[in-house]
Protein backbone atom coordinates (compact mmCIF):
# COMPACT_ATOMS: atom_id res chain seq x y z
CA UNK A 1 0.00 0.00 0.00
CA UNK A 2 2.89 2.43 0.79
CA UNK A 3 4.78 1.67 -2.08
CA UNK A 4 1.19 2.22 -4.17
CA UNK A 5 0.59 5.56 -2.49
CA UNK A 6 4.49 6.37 -3.10
CA UNK A 7 3.85 5.76 -6.95
CA UNK A 8 0.71 8.21 -6.90
CA UNK A 9 2.88 10.98 -5.45
CA UNK A 10 5.30 10.24 -7.89
CA UNK A 11 3.10 10.32 -11.04
CA UNK A 12 1.91 13.93 -9.43
CA UNK A 13 5.50 15.31 -10.43
CA UNK A 14 7.36 16.11 -13.17
CA UNK A 15 9.41 13.12 -13.45
CA UNK A 16 6.40 10.91 -12.55
CA UNK A 17 4.78 12.32 -15.62
CA UNK A 18 7.82 12.16 -18.08
CA UNK A 19 8.20 8.70 -16.91
CA UNK A 20 4.93 7.59 -18.31
CA UNK A 21 5.83 9.25 -21.22
CA UNK A 22 9.17 7.39 -21.71
CA UNK A 23 7.19 4.16 -20.93
CA UNK A 24 4.39 5.48 -23.86
CA UNK A 25 7.13 5.87 -26.33
CA UNK A 26 8.93 2.22 -25.13
CA UNK A 27 5.53 0.38 -26.05
CA UNK A 28 5.28 2.53 -29.48
CA UNK A 29 8.79 1.83 -30.32
CA UNK A 30 7.99 -2.00 -29.57
CA UNK A 31 4.90 -1.70 -31.61
CA UNK A 32 6.45 -0.34 -34.47
CA UNK A 33 9.19 -3.55 -34.49
CA UNK A 34 11.86 -1.28 -33.03
CA UNK A 35 12.95 -4.21 -31.32
CA UNK A 36 15.03 -5.17 -34.15
CA UNK A 37 18.53 -3.58 -35.06
CA UNK A 38 18.16 -0.29 -36.17
CA UNK A 39 16.94 0.99 -39.55
CA UNK A 40 16.20 3.57 -42.22
CA UNK A 41 13.47 4.58 -39.45
CA UNK A 42 14.99 4.28 -36.55
CA UNK A 43 17.90 7.02 -37.77
CA UNK A 44 15.30 9.58 -39.06
CA UNK A 45 13.65 9.34 -35.55
CA UNK A 46 17.12 9.49 -33.37
CA UNK A 47 18.06 12.20 -36.14
CA UNK A 48 14.83 14.41 -35.76
CA UNK A 49 14.21 13.43 -31.81
CA UNK A 50 17.70 14.67 -31.39
CA UNK A 51 17.64 18.01 -33.17
CA UNK A 52 13.82 18.89 -32.14
CA UNK A 53 13.87 17.60 -28.64
CA UNK A 54 17.23 17.15 -27.69
CA UNK A 55 19.32 20.05 -28.64
CA UNK A 56 17.06 22.76 -27.25
CA UNK A 57 18.05 21.98 -23.47
CA UNK A 58 21.46 23.25 -24.27
CA UNK A 59 20.69 26.35 -26.13
CA UNK A 60 20.43 28.09 -22.95
CA UNK A 61 23.93 27.65 -22.03
CA UNK A 62 24.71 31.48 -23.00
CA UNK A 63 21.73 32.42 -20.18
CA UNK A 64 23.87 30.56 -17.65
CA UNK A 65 26.72 32.55 -19.13
CA UNK A 66 26.02 35.28 -18.30
CA UNK A 67 24.01 34.57 -14.81
CA UNK A 68 28.21 33.01 -14.25
CA UNK A 69 29.23 36.23 -15.40
CA UNK A 70 27.13 38.36 -13.34
CA UNK A 71 27.75 36.17 -10.16
CA UNK A 72 31.91 35.92 -10.56
CA UNK A 73 31.80 39.66 -12.07
CA UNK A 74 29.38 41.82 -10.84
CA UNK A 75 30.96 45.18 -11.31
CA UNK A 76 32.47 44.51 -14.88
CA UNK A 77 31.72 47.23 -17.66
CA UNK A 78 31.85 44.99 -20.15
CA UNK A 79 29.53 42.15 -19.28
CA UNK A 80 28.87 42.14 -23.22
CA UNK A 81 32.10 41.48 -24.46
CA UNK A 82 32.59 38.74 -21.52
CA UNK A 83 29.86 36.89 -22.53
CA UNK A 84 31.41 36.88 -26.20
CA UNK A 85 34.32 35.67 -24.77
CA UNK A 86 32.56 33.28 -23.21
CA UNK A 87 30.73 31.61 -26.11
CA UNK A 88 33.85 31.83 -28.06
CA UNK A 89 35.12 29.39 -25.46
CA UNK A 90 32.27 27.19 -25.82
CA UNK A 91 32.67 27.08 -29.15
CA UNK A 92 36.47 26.25 -29.64
CA UNK A 93 36.14 23.70 -26.59
CA UNK A 94 33.25 22.14 -28.92
CA UNK A 95 36.11 22.18 -31.90
CA UNK A 96 38.62 20.79 -29.63
CA UNK A 97 36.64 17.94 -29.13
CA UNK A 98 35.69 17.39 -32.63
CA UNK A 99 39.52 17.44 -33.61
CA UNK A 100 40.46 15.05 -30.74
CA UNK A 101 37.46 12.92 -31.45
CA UNK A 102 39.38 12.76 -35.07
CA UNK A 103 42.77 11.69 -33.94
CA UNK A 104 42.01 9.98 -30.56
CA UNK A 105 38.33 8.39 -30.79
CA UNK A 106 38.48 5.90 -28.55
CA UNK A 107 39.96 8.76 -26.31
CA UNK A 108 37.31 11.17 -27.21
CA UNK A 109 34.01 8.02 -26.28
CA UNK A 110 35.68 7.09 -23.08
CA UNK A 111 35.92 11.19 -22.12
CA UNK A 112 32.42 11.38 -23.35
CA UNK A 113 30.57 8.65 -22.17
CA UNK A 114 31.83 9.34 -18.42
CA UNK A 115 31.29 12.80 -18.89
CA UNK A 116 28.12 11.66 -19.76
CA UNK A 117 26.64 9.62 -16.66
CA UNK A 118 28.00 12.25 -14.85
CA UNK A 119 25.57 14.54 -16.45
CA UNK A 120 22.77 12.05 -16.99
CA UNK A 121 22.87 11.44 -13.02
CA UNK A 122 21.78 15.37 -12.89
CA UNK A 123 18.31 13.96 -13.81
CA UNK A 124 18.11 13.13 -9.97
CA UNK A 125 19.27 16.19 -8.22
CA UNK A 126 17.58 16.81 -4.88
CA UNK A 127 15.98 13.52 -5.01
CA UNK A 128 19.06 10.39 -4.97
CA UNK A 129 22.18 10.92 -3.17
CA UNK A 130 25.12 11.81 -5.53
CA UNK A 131 26.33 7.48 -5.81
CA UNK A 132 23.02 6.37 -6.54
CA UNK A 133 22.64 9.67 -9.47
CA UNK A 134 26.01 7.99 -11.06
CA UNK A 135 24.88 4.78 -10.79
CA UNK A 136 21.58 6.26 -12.85
CA UNK A 137 24.26 7.92 -15.54
CA UNK A 138 26.00 4.34 -15.84
CA UNK A 139 22.83 2.25 -16.31
CA UNK A 140 21.93 4.58 -18.93
CA UNK A 141 24.29 4.38 -20.94
CA UNK A 142 25.82 0.90 -20.02
CA UNK A 143 22.64 -1.19 -20.14
CA UNK A 144 22.62 -1.43 -24.22
CA UNK A 145 26.10 -2.39 -23.88
CA UNK A 146 25.37 -5.29 -21.93
CA UNK A 147 22.15 -6.68 -23.12
CA UNK A 148 22.55 -5.42 -27.18
CA UNK A 149 26.25 -5.67 -27.84
CA UNK A 150 26.06 -6.54 -31.21
CA UNK A 151 24.17 -3.18 -32.12
CA UNK A 152 26.45 -0.80 -29.93
CA UNK A 153 29.55 -2.52 -30.99
CA UNK A 154 28.02 -1.33 -34.59
CA UNK A 155 27.43 1.88 -34.28
CA UNK A 156 30.88 2.14 -31.91
CA UNK A 157 32.59 1.23 -35.04
CA UNK A 158 30.43 3.86 -36.62
CA UNK A 159 31.67 6.44 -34.50
CA UNK A 160 35.49 5.94 -35.78
CA UNK A 161 36.63 3.57 -32.69
CA UNK A 162 38.08 0.50 -34.62
CA UNK A 163 37.53 -1.72 -31.81
CA UNK A 164 34.97 -1.42 -29.53
CA UNK A 165 35.29 -4.61 -27.56
CA UNK A 166 37.06 -3.02 -24.30
CA UNK A 167 33.88 -0.70 -24.32
CA UNK A 168 31.55 -3.85 -24.32
CA UNK A 169 33.66 -5.72 -21.60
CA UNK A 170 34.18 -2.89 -19.26
CA UNK A 171 30.58 -2.19 -19.15
CA UNK A 172 29.46 -5.68 -17.73
CA UNK A 173 30.99 -5.34 -14.33
CA UNK A 174 30.26 -1.53 -14.50
CA UNK A 175 26.46 -2.32 -14.47
CA UNK A 176 26.68 -5.03 -12.32
CA UNK A 177 27.79 -3.08 -9.69
CA UNK A 178 25.59 -0.09 -10.17
CA UNK A 179 22.69 -2.48 -10.58
CA UNK A 180 23.83 -3.77 -6.86
CA UNK A 181 24.07 -0.44 -5.39
CA UNK A 182 21.09 0.36 -6.49
CA UNK A 183 19.16 -3.08 -5.11
CA UNK A 184 20.88 -2.86 -1.90
CA UNK A 185 19.31 0.26 -1.13
CA UNK A 186 16.32 -0.73 -2.45
CA UNK A 187 14.23 0.86 0.40
CA UNK A 188 15.75 4.21 0.44
CA UNK A 189 15.51 5.07 -3.17
CA UNK A 190 12.02 4.86 -3.08
CA UNK A 191 9.26 3.50 -5.76
CA UNK A 192 10.08 5.88 -8.79
CA UNK A 193 13.78 5.78 -8.57
CA UNK A 194 12.89 1.50 -8.82
CA UNK A 195 10.32 2.34 -11.70
CA UNK A 196 12.53 4.21 -13.62
CA UNK A 197 15.29 1.76 -13.88
CA UNK A 198 13.05 -0.94 -14.70
CA UNK A 199 11.75 1.17 -17.61
CA UNK A 200 15.40 1.36 -18.52
CA UNK A 201 16.07 -2.39 -18.45
CA UNK A 202 12.77 -2.83 -20.37
CA UNK A 203 13.68 -0.34 -23.19
CA UNK A 204 17.83 -1.40 -23.23
CA UNK A 205 16.64 -4.80 -23.22
CA UNK A 206 13.90 -4.81 -25.81
CA UNK A 207 14.97 -2.21 -28.05
CA UNK A 208 17.57 -0.95 -30.43
CA UNK A 209 19.89 0.88 -28.63
CA UNK A 210 19.22 4.07 -30.80
CA UNK A 211 15.34 4.06 -30.29
CA UNK A 212 15.88 2.83 -26.65
CA UNK A 213 18.09 6.34 -26.58
CA UNK A 214 15.44 8.50 -28.46
CA UNK A 215 13.23 6.83 -25.82
CA UNK A 216 15.10 8.23 -22.38
CA UNK A 217 16.37 11.33 -23.76
CA UNK A 218 14.26 13.33 -26.02
CA UNK A 219 11.38 11.73 -23.12
CA UNK A 220 12.83 12.17 -19.91
CA UNK A 221 16.58 13.79 -19.92
CA UNK A 222 15.40 16.76 -22.68
CA UNK A 223 11.89 17.57 -21.39
CA UNK A 224 13.32 17.75 -17.19
CA UNK A 225 16.11 19.87 -18.01
CA UNK A 226 14.18 22.20 -20.08
CA UNK A 227 11.48 22.50 -17.41
CA UNK A 228 14.60 23.55 -14.58
CA UNK A 229 15.93 25.97 -17.27
CA UNK A 230 12.70 27.68 -17.85
CA UNK A 231 12.52 27.72 -14.19
CA UNK A 232 15.93 28.52 -13.42
CA UNK A 233 15.98 31.66 -15.93
CA UNK A 234 12.20 32.43 -15.14
CA UNK A 235 11.25 31.93 -18.80
CA UNK A 236 7.22 32.12 -18.80
CA UNK A 237 5.93 31.62 -21.58
CA UNK A 238 7.16 28.82 -24.56
CA UNK A 239 7.27 31.84 -26.98
CA UNK A 240 10.00 33.27 -25.25
CA UNK A 241 11.69 30.22 -24.54
CA UNK A 242 11.36 29.52 -28.49
CA UNK A 243 13.26 33.21 -29.01
CA UNK A 244 15.68 32.50 -26.70
CA UNK A 245 16.71 28.84 -27.62
CA UNK A 246 16.08 29.25 -31.83
CA UNK A 247 19.38 31.04 -32.66
CA UNK A 248 21.40 28.74 -30.98
CA UNK A 249 19.23 25.84 -32.56
CA UNK A 250 19.29 27.52 -35.63
CA UNK A 251 23.61 27.58 -35.97
CA UNK A 252 23.22 24.26 -34.72
CA UNK A 253 21.57 23.06 -37.12
CA UNK A 254 23.68 24.12 -39.99
CA UNK A 255 26.82 23.05 -38.15
CA UNK A 256 25.55 19.51 -37.81
CA UNK A 257 24.44 19.68 -41.68
CA UNK A 258 27.90 21.35 -42.22
CA UNK A 259 28.84 18.28 -40.19
CA UNK A 260 27.06 15.92 -41.98
CA UNK A 261 28.18 16.91 -45.83
CA UNK A 262 31.90 16.66 -44.89
CA UNK A 263 31.58 13.16 -43.50
CA UNK A 264 28.98 12.07 -46.58
CA UNK A 265 31.67 9.95 -48.23
CA UNK A 266 30.69 7.38 -45.74
CA UNK A 267 27.30 5.49 -46.09
CA UNK A 268 24.52 7.53 -45.32
CA UNK A 269 23.95 5.35 -41.74
CA UNK A 270 27.35 5.58 -40.95
CA UNK A 271 27.56 9.82 -41.57
CA UNK A 272 24.53 10.21 -39.83
CA UNK A 273 25.30 7.94 -36.71
CA UNK A 274 28.64 10.11 -36.40
CA UNK A 275 26.66 13.57 -37.13
CA UNK A 276 24.31 12.61 -33.93
CA UNK A 277 26.59 11.15 -31.80
CA UNK A 278 29.88 12.91 -32.30
CA UNK A 279 28.07 16.66 -32.52
CA UNK A 280 26.23 15.48 -29.31
CA UNK A 281 29.88 14.67 -27.58
CA UNK A 282 31.20 18.54 -28.79
CA UNK A 283 28.06 20.19 -27.84
CA UNK A 284 27.62 18.40 -24.19
CA UNK A 285 30.97 18.68 -22.94
CA UNK A 286 30.90 21.95 -22.90
CA UNK A 287 27.12 22.00 -21.76
CA UNK A 288 27.75 20.02 -19.09
CA UNK A 289 30.46 22.00 -17.74
CA UNK A 290 28.55 25.39 -17.87
CA UNK A 291 25.44 22.90 -16.50
CA UNK A 292 28.15 22.28 -13.82
CA UNK A 293 29.26 25.78 -13.38
CA UNK A 294 25.83 26.78 -12.88
CA UNK A 295 24.47 24.75 -10.47
CA UNK A 296 27.09 25.49 -8.35
CA UNK A 297 26.00 29.16 -7.94
CA UNK A 298 22.47 28.21 -8.21
CA UNK A 299 22.95 27.16 -4.04
CA UNK A 300 25.71 30.00 -3.40
CA UNK A 301 24.67 32.29 -1.16
CA UNK A 302 23.82 36.28 -1.32
CA UNK A 303 26.49 36.86 -3.38
CA UNK A 304 23.50 35.91 -6.54
CA UNK A 305 21.80 39.15 -5.49
CA UNK A 306 23.31 41.15 -7.70
CA UNK A 307 21.49 38.75 -10.63
C1 LIG B 1 27.81 5.78 -27.83
C2 LIG B 1 26.49 5.08 -27.59
C3 LIG B 1 25.56 5.54 -26.68
C4 LIG B 1 25.85 6.75 -25.88
C5 LIG B 1 25.35 7.98 -26.09
C6 LIG B 1 25.65 9.12 -25.25
C7 LIG B 1 26.70 8.99 -24.23
C8 LIG B 1 24.96 10.28 -25.41
C9 LIG B 1 25.11 11.45 -24.59
C10 LIG B 1 24.34 12.55 -24.75
C11 LIG B 1 24.40 13.71 -23.86
C12 LIG B 1 25.42 13.84 -22.84
C13 LIG B 1 23.42 14.66 -23.95
C14 LIG B 1 23.33 15.80 -23.06
O1 LIG B 1 22.36 16.34 -22.75
C15 LIG B 1 24.25 4.81 -26.45
C16 LIG B 1 23.11 5.52 -27.16
C17 LIG B 1 23.95 4.72 -24.97
C18 LIG B 1 24.32 3.37 -26.97
C19 LIG B 1 24.90 3.30 -28.31
C20 LIG B 1 26.28 3.86 -28.40
FE1 LIG C 1 21.69 17.43 -20.87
Amino acid sequence: MTSINALRKGTGTIRGRLLWLMAGAIVMALLSQQGASANVISLTVLTVGVALLGLPHGAFDHLTGARLIRYYLPDTPYPRALLGLFMLGYLLLSIMLLECWYHWSALALILFLVLSAAHFGTDWRGRQCLIHRLCWGVLVIGLPFVWRSDDVTDIVRALAVPDPSPFIEAARPLVALALSIVLVGVRREGTMFLLAIGLLLLGAITLNPLIYFVCYFCCFHSPLHLGAIRHEHGLTGRRQMLAVAAPVVLMTWVGAGAGYLWMSHDHVTGALIKTVFIGLACLTVPHMLVEWLGERIAHAPVKAAHD
